[in-house]
């Protein structure tokens, strides 16, 4: 990509620059400056660079790319000693960790050549030191932070983000400022606590006493003040403004922590740690936009980006056998954390999907300011805050991967005093919101939506809501229950009536929560202005989560499975009748009542499979697990018919598509429509499959390997975490020969 590289500065960071130019082939020659003879020596002995100079002017000559590594306090007089020595195309770029005082250096040293300065930032660094640490690895997928001012040269900057692309990091760009800030923030604050700490224990009296019973918290906290004074007294210098701001941040914090130990004030406390523990979780999983489970569990903190989006690879054949407890119920694990937040007095949930979407919902409510403890195997106590408790986040609300977060949110907040806005994922930005947005603004609701009407959504506070009656365009149960939950803050009846059953999880669940809500025919209506009570609440196992495994059972050979205490809300039970009118042997067993919501243990036998014509009404109560019900088809005898099924084409990925695609690499015959499909049973083959990130396509095709003539492999499964985590141990344990393998990327 370059010619001649100079780099200036050898130590850590410009060695594994020169490191890393070196492996991937980016540079003819690379040469170093540097004030240190012995460090030019170290760089050629260790085959880093070709050339060296002391006089830096003569090291950048004839370069067509500068790399300026030097500490940022010296930065201005290595700029002007190298200017000199610049030809008019050399590009010119640095390593600082602050950037505006470094640009303002820039500026007066470089002169008329500042145009092709990029000012840059990688973020990794180790707490060691000097040219024989360099890592030609340091910089592989940490992120770099390039921050262009105006009049840098658009190409320039092109180029120089290209190099960093090819070394393998991810770049980022913004405003100088802005990075100073940021950085401030999230990494000169914590080593400057850890500067200070160790050095106020070390103060005291007999600290050879205080470290030797050091013990792992220690170690951990105070890793990064074994870090380069020198550098880091320069940053604190040069960023002065925002690491004293973010100083008085903190002291804030610590001040608020203080008081609640001196005040006993136990929820207070727990209130800090537990949105702290979920804060790291969740902020990890926003800036890797992928698995909050997985960021949960990674100890990564300098930026690096996790690329773990797994292949599946099953192989074909396998049986399905056991008793499998799958996860807990997703819609009614949202709806669970939303009203218990917004009764009076505690609630204590258990079953609680610990997958990342009701996750996301939980996170909302903790940055809207409720104490929430958990969860722990499925348990979770919410401090409900009343129904006008909740408190501004003071930042957009992340809702991952998940619709039924967003939308219902979008009805609860259109209700509150304060402003918010809405953010999701890749997938869930492509998802339509004019469908909640439209009857919530008939309502008085003050809500704009992103281009398309897609997210984010914005939603101004103070609305006077007043209560409306509305016929649901479309059988959803998310209109239905955002309508509903703006309700609660509206004027007067609020009432919904719906096309076609959908699931009634919210009305029966307000009911649980002492919130009555009156149900006539297919109309359902509740009267603003009430209160939630708080109370106990069972999440049984999610019927979406247990259908593939019904499905598996059915078309494996000697399958035999039971799924316990799974939800049969009838409103939800589409997929038994479907599977049974294909001939599918599936007993409900052990019928019960679990606070207010029919359960059953779900036994399943391998059956011979056949065709049909899928009832229209069936759609709703089956949405989510129509994907699997697609697999159970290629396995029927004769053809299947779904229609009036458009819906799935506005799900985390255009699933009728998606799954048309997987269906004609494994080679079964099938028609596409508009509304649905027309899939013709028979045997089939393997290959590779894409999810496009869809949890429920990933876990459907690797179902279909039960009767696969080869392996099916199914890229970017990282989304199966979404709604049942663990499957891929589950399905395993259960006899799919399925492999978790690294994607196809990172190989
Ligand atoms: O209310 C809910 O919990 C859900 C409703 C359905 O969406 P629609 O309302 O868009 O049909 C479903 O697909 C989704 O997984 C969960
Ligand atoms: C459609 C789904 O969820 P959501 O709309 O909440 O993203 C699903 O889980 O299949």
């Amino acid at each position: 990509m370059f010619r001649r590289v100079a780099i200036i500065g050898l130590g850590l960071i410009g060695g594994s620059f020169a490191a890393a130019l070196r492996r991937q082939g980016l540079a003819g020659t690379v040469v170093a400056g540097s004030r240190s003879a012995r460090t030019l020596e170290q760089g050629l002995a260790l085959g880093l660079i070709d050339e060296g100079s002391q006089d830096l002017a003569l090291a950048v000559r004839g370069a067509d790319l500068v790399f300026v590594s030097t500490p940022v306090s010296v930065m201005e007089t290595v700029l002007e000693k190298l200017a000199p020595g610049l030809s008019d195309r050399a590009l010119v770029t640095d390593g600082g960790s602050v950037k505006t005082a470094v640009i303002d250096q820039a500026r007066r040293a470089l002169g008329a050549h500042f145009a092709r300065f990029v000012p840059g930032h990688p973020i990794a660094g180790k707490e060691k030191s000097g040219v024989e640490a360099a890592d030609a690895d340091l910089y592989r997928r940490h992120r770099v932070i390039l921050t262009p001012v105006a009049d840098t040269d658009p190409d320039a900057a092109r180029r120089v983000r290209a190099l960093w692309t090819a070394i393998g990091a991810e770049v980022l760009s913004m405003a100088p400022e802005h990075h100073d800030q940021v950085l401030a923030e999230t990494s000169h604050l914590p080593h400057l606590l850890a500067f200070s700490l160790v050095d106020t224990l070390a103060r005291q009296g007999d600290s050879t006493e205080i470290f030797r019973y050091a013990a792992g918290g220690f170690r951990d906290f105070t890793r990064i003040a074994g870090s380069d004074p020198v550098m880091w007294h320069d940053i604190f210098r040069e960023n002065r403004g925002a690491v004293l701001d973010a100083l008085g941040l903190f002291r804030d914090g610590i001040d608020r922590f203080q008081r609640a130990i001196e005040d006993n004030d136990s929820e207070a406390l727990m209130g800090i740690m537990t949105r702290a523990n979920s804060a790291r979780a969740h902020f990890l999983a926003m800036n890797a936009r992928t698995s909050y489970t997985r960021a949960r569990h990674s100890d990564d903190e300098t930026g690096m980006t996790q690329h773990s989006d797994p292949t599946f690879v099953v192989a074909p054949g396998g049986r399905l056998q056991g008793r499998l407890r799958v996860p807990g119920d997703k819609s009614m694990s949202h709806r669970s954390i939303m009203l218990a937040s917004l009764a009076e007095g505690s609630t204590e949930i258990g079953g609680f999907l610990e997958g990342e979407d009701a996750l996301a919902t939980l996170q909302a409510f903790r940055d809207m300011g409720v104490v929430i403890e958990g969860p722990h195997n499925g348990r979770v106590l919410v401090h409900g805050v009343g129904l006008h408790g909740l408190k501004a986040p003071g930042k957009p609300l992340y809702m991952g991967n998940s619709g039924t977060s967003m939308r219902l949110l979008t009805g609860l907040l259109a209700g509150q005093a304060f402003d918010t806005e809405l953010t999701g994922d890749a997938s869930l930005s492509k998802r339509p919101m004019e469908r909640v947005a439209r009857p919530l603004r008939e309502m008085g609701a003050v809500i704009e939506t992103g281009e398309g009407g897609r997210p984010p959504v914005r939603i101004r506070g103070g609305a006077a809501l007043k209560g409306i009656h509305y016929d649901l365009p479309m059988a959803s149960a998310q209109v239905k229950s955002a309508v509903l939950l703006a309700g609660l803050y509206a004027e007067g009846d609020t009432s919904v009536t719906e096309p076609a059953p959908t699931r009634d999880h919210t009305e029966r669940m307000l009911n649980g929560f002492g919130y009555p809500v009156r149900r006539d025919g297919a109309t359902a209506t509740l009267s603003g202005g009430g209160a939630l009570r708080g109370g106990q609440l069972d999440v049984p196992a999610d019927i979406s989560s247990a259908a593939f495994f019904l499905v598996g059972a059915s078309i494996a050979e000697g399958g035999e499975v039971t799924l316990p205490h799974v939800g049969v809300n009838p409103t939800r039970t589409g997929v038994i009748d479907i599977l049974k009118r294909m001939g599918a042997d599936i007993r409900l067993e052990n019928q019960r009542d679990a606070g207010g919501e029919p359960v059953a243990d779900l036994v399943v036998k391998s059956a011979p499979l056949k065709g049909i014509v899928i009832p229209e009404e069936l759609v709703p109560l089956a949405i989510d697990e129509l994907p699997a019900v697609f697999i159970a088809a290629a396995c029927a005898e004769g053809e299947t018919v779904l229609r009036g099924a458009e819906e799935l084409r506005v799900k985390e990925s255009d699933r009728i598509q998606v799954m048309a695609d997987g269906l004609a690499t494994l080679g079964v015959e099938h028609e596409v429509y508009e509304d649905g499909i027309r899939i013709v049973g028979g045997p089939y083959g393997g290959g590779e499959v894409e999810s496009h990130g869809d949890h429920r396509i990933a876990m459907s095709f690797a179902m279909a390997a039960l009767r696969a003539s080869a392996p099916i492999t199914i890229h970017h499964c990282a989304n199966v975490a979404t709604s049942f985590p663990g499957f891929a141990e589950l399905a395993r344990a259960a006899g799919l020969a399925l492999e978790v393998q690294a994607p196809r990327e990172d190989r």
